[in-house]
Order: structure tokens, then sequence, then C-alpha cells
């Protein structure tokens, strides 16, 4: 890129001349200015003792979360001795004995996507979907919202799921978990892409949002959340609903589960086949799928239509919005979301990640499949492969636990050699991005045949090396969503509709809090207070919610223009920050200038995304230990690890990561490229 881009100002070049390591151009002349002095922005709050100290950020950004109140550990957090003991997983064939850590492999047992799609076929699709989009306003909801009209139509199939599960035998649930975080935030690399999240991004700057913000009260200061205690009823209506699930009476634990991978890596297909496989679709809806698939001369195409129905996805055969899909298996209720794999819809990927307690990285084993999906971008190209983006992403949003799937297997004839070598490649890259091993599952199926989906494989060619999980096992292994029912309530929308009797009808998950028809919400940024009418978990009526469910919350008393994606609901007298300026901890990705203060970014948090810029780099860390290496350095290079001031456009409803990890979570993106993940540490609001 050219040295007079515009979001670099004379002093940044100067400070860069003075990099060791990069050999700028001549700068240009500089043009005589009257000094005009800097109008002083207001400090930042002072940083906690242990975010201002800098610790490791890539232990930082994947340590277990603390203990809950109560002393247990979080979802993810290594179980006790006596836990670990009941939820080990059955046998699995994994790397050669000799090729394994011969610690973990004596005393911890481990856990166990015909053709790339043509980017002009993907461009068409982006051009039909933006045609039959719905106006400005809803634009933004649709363009990063998971669909959750796909979920409604699965419903009324879970009760013949249900019976078909109690006559399947039992499966071992739990996850392994341990500690060992091994490997830095060094080495991280993304492919690049076209802009596409950008003009997304421009969509939602039009959209409701935009809107709901030029009427925007200033917000109050709120009290210390250490003060909140939920009343009596919503407490004790918890209480209950936790106990009913413990005790197996009540709902399974329920899971939040992101399918992600390379764009054909066969995401769709396995999913599609998995529904099938538990019951949720008819051989009926099937046959009709694969005659109307094969008449569109798309027949391989059959069971990944099960999930990709909007008819642009169906036309390309690649997936542009995320799927919600509802489904359970033995001990899990699971809310599926099918991320797309192309790089142009890696916003769409985000906003489904950002949901989600555990992740399925789909990789394709067929010859040359799985290195087009792992490639690293060349420097200044817009190729590469999604597998290493998104697994980053999923990740830096919080993300702990990974089955690692490798499809496409019976394209080589079942080859041992091929799961265990592409496992050999991934899985150091999986601890650079901070999945700890013990988090990591690894295993083969093939979606089209359904082999080792729900039952043990049925290809002699499998069976004959794989005695391990099936997906349902490692699904079922999985530590369900913690929920934080003791905070005031976070719910981050994701879609908005206008609901029949003129209320509006907000969808999202539950980060924090609880919700009962006739709870006050305060929607932010628009400040606006609403009513809550209906409530609706899994397409049913309910009479709870709680963080860590997804629904569809139906409110009265508010203009549909003041909620759009990317608001926060919260609790009235706990609202969330409205945040001008913050800080994070963050490793700059796959960069192809070096990152300068002034660069202007898309910021991705949870269900938002603003414009905005770096306004500081604060510090240079020790990626390995956290130490601050340096203060204001001048510029930042691929692999460092550094605390960075970002300036949105607008305010952002955000958190520190400490007091909720969902909403304390960002991306920070350019030109249609990842260039930096990580974590708020400080933040400033407008009263600051
Ligand atoms: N032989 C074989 N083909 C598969 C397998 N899984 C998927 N496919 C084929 O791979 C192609 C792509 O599958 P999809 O399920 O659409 O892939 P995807 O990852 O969902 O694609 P995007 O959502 O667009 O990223 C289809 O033609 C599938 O039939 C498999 O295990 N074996």
């Amino acid at each position: 890129m050219a040295r007079n881009n515009k979001y670099w100002d004379e002093d940044d070049l100067d400070d860069w001349e003075d990099e060791d390591d990069y050999e700028p151009a001549p700068p240009p002349p500089k043009k005589p200015a009257p000094a005009k002095p800097k109008p002083k922005a207001p400090k930042l709050p002072a940083a906690p003792a242990a975010a201002a100290g800098a610790s490791a950020l890539a232990r930082a950004l994947v340590d277990p979360p603390p203990n809950r109140p109560n002393g247990r550990q979080q979802s993810g957090a290594k179980p006790p001795s006596s836990q670990a003991a009941q939820i080990k997983q059955q046998q699995h064939v994994l790397v050669p004995e000799s090729a394994q850590n011969p610690t973990a492999a004596g005393s911890v047992q481990r856990f166990a996507f015909d053709k790339p799609s043509p980017d002009d076929a993907v461009l068409a699709a982006q051009r039909t979907t933006a045609a039959s989009s719905p106006a400005a306003g809803t634009a933004a909801a649709a363009a990063s919202g998971p669909s959750r009209a796909a979920a409604k139509q699965h419903h009324s199939l879970q009760q013949q799921q249900q019976q078909q599960q109690a006559q399947a035998p039992q499966m071992q649930s739990g996850a392994e978990a341990a500690a060992g975080l091994a490997g830095g935030m060094q080495d991280l690399t993304v492919s690049t892409q076209p802009a596409q999240d950008d003009v997304a991004a421009a969509a939602q700057l039009q959209g409701v949002q935009a809107a709901a913000l030029a009427g925007a009260a200033p917000p109050k200061a709120r009290r210390p959340l250490s003060e909140y205690r939920p009343d009596a009823d919503l407490a004790a209506a918890c209480k209950a609903a936790a106990a009913a699930e413990e005790a197996g009476g009540g709902a399974k634990p329920r899971l939040h589960l992101v399918v992600l991978g390379h764009v054909d890596a066969g995401k769709s297909t396995l999913m599609g086949r998995m529904l099938y496989e538990l019951g949720l679709i008819s051989d009926k809806a099937v046959h009709k799928t694969q005659r109307d698939a094969a008449a569109s001369g798309k027949g391989s195409f059959a069971w990944a239509w099960m999930l990709d129905e909007r008819p642009e996805e169906r036309a390309r055969g690649v997936t542009v919005d995320v799927a919600t899909t509802h489904f359970q298996t033995l001990a899990r209720n699971v809310t599926l979301l099918d991320a797309p794999g192309h790089r142009d819809f890696v916003p769409n990927m985000i906003a489904g990640a950002a949901q989600a307690d555990a992740a399925l990285l789909i990789v394709d084993g067929s010859p040359g499949g799985f290195e087009a999906g792992f490639e690293p971008a060349a420097p200044g190209s817009l190729g590469g492969g999604q597998t290493r983006e998104h697994a980053q992403l999923a990740r830096s949003l919080g993300v702990e636990q990974v089955a690692v799937v490798v499809t496409k297997l019976d394209t080589c004839d079942f080859d041992q050699q091929r799961f265990h070598s592409i496992r050999a490649q991934l899985e150091p890259f999986l601890k650079t991005c901070g999945f700890r091993e013990a988090a990591m599952q690894w295993l083969p199926a093939v979606g089209p045949s359904g082999d080792n989906l729900v039952k043990p494989p049925a290809d002699p060619r499998l069976a004959a090396w794989w005695t391990g999980a099936t997906l349902a096992h490692a699904i079922d292994s999985f530590q369900p969503t913690h929920r934080l029912t003791d905070k005031p309530l976070r719910l981050p929308v994701s879609d908005v509709s206008r609901s029949g009797k003129g209320g509006v009808t907000v969808g999202g998950k539950l980060e924090g809090g609880a919700l009962r028809p006739g709870s006050r919400v305060l929607v932010m940024p628009s400040a606006q207070q609403a009513t809550v009418k209906a409530l609706e978990v899994d397409g049913k009526a309910v009479s709870l919610t709680r963080a860590g469910d997804s629904a569809d919350v139906t409110l009265a008393g508010i203009d549909a223009t003041a909620v759009g994606s990317g608001s926060v609901l919260c609790h009235p007298d706990f609202p969330v920050q409205l945040v001008t300026r913050f800080e994070a901890q963050v490793v700059v990705l796959d960069v192809a200038v070096p990152i300068l203060k002034g660069h202007q970014v898309t910021i991705h948090a949870h269900t938002a995304r603003e414009s905005g810029r770096i306004s500081g780099l604060v510090s240079l860390l020790n990626a390995k230990t956290g130490e601050v290496q340096r203060s204001k350095p001048r510029c930042l290079f691929k692999g460092q690890a550094a605390v960075v001031e970002v300036t949105p456009s607008r305010p952002m409803c955000l958190e520190a990561n400490t007091d909720y990890t969902a909403l304390g979570r960002v991306a920070l993106r350019d030109c249609g490229r990842t260039i930096a993940v990580g974590k708020i540490t400080r933040l400033a609001t407008a009263d600051q």
C-alpha cells in the first residue's frame, strides 16, 4: 500500500521511520501549518492492577474463566478430579502412540467440506442478497443476525426425535478438561478478503441503529454490578429451573454450537445429514429435497439444502447467512449455528461465533482439500483458507471448546494416515490460537453417507481404524452454557421483527440475567424502556428465560426504530456501558502494512459492528509473558501483542471482558481482513 495512505498522519510517518526493521520510502514534504494545540482527550479510568500489569496476553486470551461465585468452575475450566473420572471419553484411535505425549496418552484420554464455489458465483449471490434484502432499516439485522426462521420449522419434529432418543443407547457425557496452555499468539495469520463487511457496516450505519442513536439519551451512571440482586420471584424461578436442569427432570443443559470451516468443507451437508440421523427430518422431506436438488443440477448439495434454505444459497451452493437450528442429543439441548465458510461472509460468521459455547471446525480431508482451506494468505493477496481465520476469530470471541471433524475421507479410501497428518498440522496451530489440548476433540465423519454421525461408522474402511467418538458423542462431551443469572440482564440483539400485535420482537442470546413476561428492560443505545410482553425459546412460549438461552423477546411500549442488530437489552438500573473509547489487549494478525495510530477499522463485538479507528498504541507486550516491552510503540507488526486504544465513530454497547466475556471481546477488521483480535480491558463512557 502506498505510504501516503489517508489514515497515516505525518506524525505517524515520522515515528515509523525510526523503526529499525522497516525501511520506508522518503516522507512527503511537510506542509507549513500553524501549530494547533491538540485538545486533550479525557483519560481512561484507572486500570485494574491485573490489566494494567499486562499479564501474558496469550494466557489472558485463553485462561479458563474464573470460578463461579459458588466455587464451582465454569465451562472450560478443569473439572474436579472426581468429575474427571466420570467424564472419561471412550477409547479413541488417534495419532500413533509413539507420536503422542506419553503422559497425555497414559493417564488422561484425549477427546476425540465437489468443487470450491467460484468467486463470481459468490458475488452474484451477494448481489441477489442485497436486492432481496429488506429496506435499509432491517438490512443490518438481516446481514449480521443468525436466521431464526430456519429454526422454527424444526420444532414440531422434536417430539419425534425425543422418542427416538429414548430408544437409543446411552451416550457418555461431560468434557475432559485440563489446564496446559502451550504456545504463544505469534505466528497468527489470516487470509485476506474483499471489503464486504465494510459495505455491510455502512448499511448498518444507515439502519435502525443510526435512527436509534440519533435520539439517544445521555446514559446515566450505573451502579456497581456487585450491587445487583435479582428480585425475589425471578431469583426463585431461576433457582427452580436450575435445579430441574441439574436433576435431569427439566430441559437438558443447553449448548450453543457454531459450525465453522473453509468454504465447501462440508459443513451444511454434515449438519443436514445429522438432523436426519437424529430424526428431525422425515424420509419424505429428504426425498423431496433430493429431487429438487437434482432437478436444479445440484444433487450433491441435497443434504446442505436442509440448512441452506435461501434461494441464492441453493442456487450457488454457498451458505450466506447463519442458519439457526435446534436439536437434542441424549445429553444436550443444542442451538446449532451453521456459519458461512466463504471469506466474503466472515462478518456473518462472527455474529454466529459470538454466541457460541463450542465450535465444530469442519476440515476437508479430500486430497488437497485440507491444504486449500488451511493455506495462509500470500502477502497482499485476497487468497488463503478460512480454517485459520475462523479458528482465530472463534477463540478470540470466547469459544474455548472445539471438535475438529475431518470430512470427505471417503475420497481417499478412508486413509487413516491422512487423518493423522491433518491433525498433526492443525493441532499446533489451534494451540497457538489458544485452544487447550484437552478442550480439543478430533474425529472423522462423512456427511452424505452419515458415517460416524450418530452411530459408529458403517463403512468397513472407516470402522477398521476408527472406534472413537461419533459426532453426537463429541457434542455431548462439550461443557454446556454457563448461565450468568447472578448478573444484570444483557441480551445483545441479533435480529428484529415487528410482531403482529404492534410490538417488536427481538432475538438474541441472553449473556446475563433472566427475563419473565412483565419484566422492564432498557434498550441501549437508544435508552428507551420497554416491557416484556412474551418470551419464546426454541419456538415455544415460556414464562422464564435465563442467561445462556437464545430467546425471542416481544417488547411492548417501544418504537421499532429504537432497536436493531447490535443493540443490547439490559436491566434499567444496571445499564450496559455506552462506550466512547476503550482499550483492548490484542494480538496483531496478518496485516499487509504495519498498524499505525489512526488506523481506520471496523469494530466487531458481540452482534454489534461499528466503524472506528485505533486512536492510540498504548503499549507493546511480550507475546509470551505479557510484560510491557515498550510504551507507546510507533507501529505494530504481524504477530505482535499490544494494548491499543480504539475509538468507535459512535458509542457502542460494550463491557469489560472481566464483567461479561461475550460483550468484552473484539475483532478489528480493515478492507475485509481481520487485523487484530482481543479483549476489552478498560473503557470510557460519554460521562467520563
Ligand atoms: N465425498 C464427499 N463429499 C462431501 C462430503 N461432505 C460434503 N461433501 C460435498 O461437498 C460439497 C460442499 O458441501 P457443503 O455442505 O455445501 O459445504 P459447506 O462447507 O457447507 O459450504 P459453505 O457453507 O458454502 O461454506 C457438496 O457437493 C457436498 O455433497 C463428504 O464427506 N464426502
